[in-house]
């Protein structure tokens, strides 16, 4: 038809054309449709659209939203940060509670350095942090989102969340310095290091959650020596922990840290040179 209209042919020999290109195309079509019973209703479920705006950027988000085999819906946001906007969501089948989080056009990196991160952690079985379930593209917008990513992660932390430790009472707060202790070694001994470590505390369990990874590191292996930067961020990672755990829990700490270091050595998997002095001098251990 284009060529029809370049070619300065008269626009009633144009029309005619037009018809007969397209009874070419429908006709076909209308043969293949199925037909419906004239008392028939078609329902079709236009999608809702959820809509945000920050300064970093939009996000809007359908419902439903589907994400590889997952059909998602509602999503509800829980916090927004440098890396991206946080979302909880709720599988159609299932009713299982999954995150959502995309990224900004200048943090895209960033998120897919989180979900790298976070797929290393669940290979090396790193309790009690979120899980990566895979990446797509976020595009709304062509011209500002063509760079911009979307990771799904789980579990959502529900119920109420802890300001802090000191807010647990004793008992569940010498629980989650113990997982929160777990957790670090076992992420020092997958060979990665946190920066700006952030833990999400159940103030009704104490269950602790660590999130964002965005800007997490996967090291040299330990059979090779660190870089000063990889050093620097190891030791920023266990001061940033230690920071976190309340006084008064010396004790359980160095019980912790000392029995964890055992028994890596005694199942032949051991922490580098480098991160076991960090850890003598940041939690004051004798026995190692
Ligand atoms: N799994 C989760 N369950 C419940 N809330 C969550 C979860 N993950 C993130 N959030 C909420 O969303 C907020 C933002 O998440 P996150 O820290 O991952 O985003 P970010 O943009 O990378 O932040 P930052 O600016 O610290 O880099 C968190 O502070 C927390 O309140």
């Amino acid at each position: 038809l284009s060529s029809i209209h370049a070619g300065g042919v008269s626009s009633r020999i144009r029309c005619s054309c037009a018809k007969a290109f397209l009874q070419t195309i429908l006709v076909p079509l209308a043969a293949t449709s199925v037909a419906i019973p004239v008392h028939a209703e078609v329902v079709v479920k236009q999608p809702t659209v959820y809509a945000w705006q920050w300064e970093n950027g939009a996000v809007v988000i359908p419902d439903p939203l589907l994400f590889a085999d997952k059909v998602l819906h509602q999503p509800r946001l829980l916090g927004s940060g440098g890396g991206g906007a946080v979302f909880a969501v709720t599988q159609d089948s299932s009713q299982r509670s999954y995150v959502v989080k995309t990224s900004w056009a200048s943090s895209t990196e960033s998120i897919e350095n989180e979900c790298r991160v976070l797929q290393l952690l669940e290979e090396k079985h790193v309790t009690n942090v979120e899980r990566c379930l895979g990446i797509q593209p976020y595009v709304r917008d062509v011209r500002t989102d063509a760079r911009r990513v979307m990771i799904l992660l789980e579990p959502v932390m529900k119920g109420p969340i802890a300001a802090s430790l000191a807010d647990l009472s004793p008992h569940l707060q010498s629980r989650s310095v113990e997982m929160i202790l777990k957790t670090m070694l076992e992420i020092l001994s997958a060979n990665v290091a946190v920066t700006d470590v952030q833990t999400l505390v159940s103030q009704e369990t104490g269950d602790i959650l660590f999130i964002d990874f965005s800007e997490a590191r996967i090291l040299s292996p330990s059979t090779e020596p660190l870089s000063f930067m990889e050093q620097a961020l190891l030791s920023n990672f266990v001061q940033e922990v230690s920071a976190m755990i309340p006084k008064g829990q010396e004790a359980l700490v160095s019980r912790v840290v000392s029995q964890f270091v055992k028994e890596q050595e005694s199942s032949g998997k051991h922490l580098s040179a480098h991160t076991l002095i960090l850890l003598e001098e940041q939690f004051l251990l004798d026995e190692i």
